[in-house]
């Protein structure tokens, strides 16, 4: 979303997440109650930049977790499947099991949810949190992550028809459309306090290799090529993770339910990048 497409009524304020008297100043001036933090360096761009993903991920927490805590906000925090690793069960992943990320981004994340809990239980902050899979949306381009290229298969599709992909085509990993996501981070920011047995949940909703999308998308498109040229650190980074979360507890405690499978998300991602590209064209 750009500034200029937010209502009047909802003020729009650049701020850097590791300046702390700016965002304790915006804190207090527009009377914030809940902090929904998502600033991040994601888990690629974060291995190309150590110390701007230690910089932001880690320093950026500390900073929201200090102001949420001294000015009595709700905070709620993504964390990803990034937050496992190569030693974490991987089919499916649990809420609770080793945690051995070998990226900064997964080592940040996983401080992030210890962090968080400790914070809650020391200090009495309402921390909230959830692991979410890859995210895929049709209206923001992604921002340096794994999982990139189940995004950006969709646009390719609609504009060329044509796909080089950077993971290996039987590279499985769990995936969510951003409708699911953002209502089950509401869902869970609403959650009474009561109902939350843990304070990090797993979510899921499904689960597609480079091969099961493009099957999937060449339903409404077949002239669709896929290629593939891996990229040795995203596919590491991949290999890594878990194929399926686990996601009970979370259906259990706040009673999350997902929406999207794979034939209405490629439906929805197709339709909305066809309809942005007649608006474009009509302009
Ligand atoms: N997109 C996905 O598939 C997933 C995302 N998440 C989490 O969701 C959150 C958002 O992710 P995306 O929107 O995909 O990432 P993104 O890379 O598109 O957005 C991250 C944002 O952080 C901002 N940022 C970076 N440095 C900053 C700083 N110093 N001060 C203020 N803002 C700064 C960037 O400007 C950018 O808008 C992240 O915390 C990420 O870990 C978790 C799992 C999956
Ligand atoms: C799954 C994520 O956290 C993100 N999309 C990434 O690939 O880094």
């Amino acid at each position: 979303m750009q500034p200029q497409d937010i209502p009047d009524r909802s003020p729009f304020i650049f701020s850097d997440i590791l300046d702390y008297k700016n965002l304790r100043e915006i804190v207090v001036n527009n009377n914030i109650s809940w902090l929904v933090h998502y600033s991040a360096v994601l888990s690629a761009v974060g291995e190309s930049n150590v110390a701007l993903a230690k910089e932001v991920n880690i320093t950026g927490l500390h900073n929201i977790l200090d102001i949420a805590t001294e000015h009595g906000l709700r905070v709620f925090v993504p964390s990803t499947i990034g937050a496992f690793g190569p030693s974490s069960p991987k089919d499916p992943t649990p809420d609770l099991c080793v945690q051995r990320p070998r990226t900064i981004y997964g080592v940040s994340k996983v401080h992030a949810e210890l962090m968080g809990e400790y914070y809650h239980h020391r200090y009495g902050l309402d921390f909230r949190c959830l692991r979410y899979p890859g995210i895929i949306s049709a209206d923001s381009q992604p921002g340096g992550g794994t999982t990139d290229y189940a995004v950006q298969i969709f646009h390719a599709a609609v504009k060329t028809g044509c796909f080089e992909c950077n993971l290996r085509s039987d590279t499985r990993l769990p995936m969510m459309y951003i409708d699911d996501c953002l209502r089950a981070t509401l869902e869970i920011l609403e959650a009474p306090a009561d109902t939350l047995i843990s304070r990090t949940y797993n979510i899921n909703a499904m689960s597609f290799t480079p091969h099961s999308l493009t099957q999937e998308i060449q339903k409404v498109l077949p002239d669709l090529k896929v290629t593939y040229n891996v990229d040795p650190v995203r596919q590491s980074i991949a290999d890594g993770w878990p194929m399926v979360l686990e996601d009970s507890a979370a259906r259990r405690d706040w009673g999350w339910k997902h929406e999207y499978d794979l034939p209405e998300l490629v439906q929805t991602m197709l339709t909305h990048i066809n309809t942005g590209n007649q608006v474009a064209q009509a302009y």
